[in-house]
C-alpha cells in the first residue's frame, strides 16, 4: 500500500453549515465538512444518522435547506462537481453495457477526449484487475465487481476529490484490498477522499480523518490522533486460572472474551484492578490499548447521562 500522503492543509471542499429537513423529521442540523487535498477522511455514523443526504447535498443531487458548499473558497459550480468524482449508494450503472464502453463513456461524460478516456480505462481496469472482463456486460458481473466498475468510473476523469458512499460494503477482502490501494494511491497524489463505512476496522486501517454523525449533528471530527488523544486508553487484562470476574468488574467491563479470560475495561481503578486480578488467578496481561475509531464511535454516540435531580430546596450558587 502506499505510504506517502501528500496531505496538506489546503481546504479543497468545504460544506458549512448543512441543513435538511424531510417532512418533520431534522434529517441534517448545521452539518459541516472541511475537506482537504490529499485527506482520507471516514463519515461514520448509525444507520439513518444522515451520511448520505450529506454526500448528495455536497454532490447537488439533493437541495439543501441551509448551509454553503464551497470549492477552493468560492461557492461550488457545476464545472466544479465535475472534478468530484461520487459514488453514490445506489449504484448507477448500464446494466447492458460493456465494462470498458461504461468506464469510457462516464470519462467522456465528464469532459475527456475519447483517446484519452480510453488510455485511462484501460490503465484503470487493469488496476481494479478487471482487465479480463473488459468486454463483459455490467450484468454478468458479481456484485463486488460490480463496485470495481463503480469505483473506476469515480477515478476515469482523474477527479481531484472522491464522495463515495459506503465504498467496501459487501466486498471480498480481496476486492477491500484493491479498491484501498486504489483509492490510499490517489491520495498519495494529493485526491481527497470522503467514504462512509460502517466497518470501522478499515476506516482505522484507511482514514487519517473521521467526521462522527449522530441524528443529523457531527459530534465528532478531527484528526485519527487527535481524536484518539482525547479518548480515555481502554485497559485491557488477561488472567489465566480465575473464576468469573465479571461481577467485580461490572461499570467497568466493555468487553468479556467468551472464555472469561479478556477483559477490556474503561474508567477502571488500576489499583484495585490489578490487586483483584493478582489475588484471582494468574496474570498474563496488563496494559492500556490504544483507544481504537470504534471505541471512539461508541464513546462519541454514547447518550449524555441525565444530571441527576437536585433534592428539593437545593440551590446552585445562581440561586436557582
Ligand atoms: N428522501 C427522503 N425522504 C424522507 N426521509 C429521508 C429521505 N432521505 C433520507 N431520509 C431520512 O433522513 C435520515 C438520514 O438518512 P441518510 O440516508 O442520510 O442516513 P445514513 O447515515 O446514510 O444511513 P445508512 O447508514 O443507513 O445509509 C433518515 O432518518 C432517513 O430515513
Amino acid at each position: 500500500m502506499s505510504t506517502t500522503r501528500v496531505s496538506t492543509n489546503e481546504t479543497v471542499l468545504l460544506a458549512e453549515g448543512l441543513s435538511k429537513s424531510f417532512g418533520d423529521l431534522r434529517a441534517l442540523d448545521d452539518v459541516s465538512l472541511d475537506l482537504k487535498a490529499g485527506q482520507v477522511r471516514g463519515f461514520i455514523g448509525a444507520n439513518g444518522a444522515g451520511k448520505t443526504t450529506t454526500m448528495r447535498i455536497v454532490m447537488g443531487v439533493l437541495a439543501s435547506d441551509g448551509g454553503s458548499i464551497s470549492f477552493h473558497r468560492r461557492p461550488i459550480t457545476p464545472d466544479d462537481r465535475r472534478r468530484v468524482g461520487y459514488m453514490p449508494e445506489e449504484r448507477g450503472l448500464y446494466p447492458k453495457m460493456k465494462i470498458a464502453d461504461q468506464v469510457a463513456f462516464f470519462g467522456e461524460l465528464a469532459g475527456m477526449g475519447r483517446s484519452d478516456a480510453k488510455a485511462a480505462t484501460a490503465e484503470l481496469l487493469e488496476q481494479l484487475d478487471l482487465s479480463h472482463r473488459a468486454k463483459d456486460s455490467v450484468q454478468d458481473l458479481s456484485l463486488g465487481n460490480q463496485q470495481r466498475v463503480q469505483l473506476a468510473v469515480c477515478l476515469v476523469a482523474d477527479p481531484e476529490v472522491l464522495i463515495l458512499d459506503e465504498p467496501f460494503s459487501g466486498l471480498d477482502p480481496i476486492a477491500v484490498d484493491v479498491m484501498s490501494k486504489a483509492l490510499l494511491d490517489r491520495a498519495a497524489r494529493g485526491v481527497t477522499v470522503l467514504f462512509s463505512s460502517h466497518q470501522l476496522d478499515l476506516v482505522e486501517r484507511l482514514c487519517d480523518s473521521v467526521t462522527i454523525i449522530s441524528g443529523g449533528r457531527v459530534i465528532a471530527d478531527g484528526t485519527v490522533p487527535d481524536l484518539k488523544a482525547r479518548e480515555e486508553a481502554p485497559l485491557r487484562v488477561r488472567v489465566e486460572d480465575a473464576p468469573d470476574l465479571t461481577g467485580e468488574l461490572q461499570g467497568v467491563a466493555r468487553e468479556v472474551s467468551n472464555d472469561g479470560k479478556d477483559y477490556l475495561l474503561k474508567g477502571a481503578d488500576d489499583r484495585a484492578v490489578l490487586s483483584l486480578v493478582q489475588q484471582s488467578g494468574h496474570l498474563t496481561h496488563f496494559a492500556y490499548d490504544q483507544p481504537s475509531i470504534a471505541d471512539i464511535f461508541r464513546e462519541a454516540i454514547k447518550p449524555v447521562a441525565p444530571e441527576p435531580a437536585r433534592p428539593a430546596g437545593e440551590h446552585d450558587e445562581t440561586g436557582r
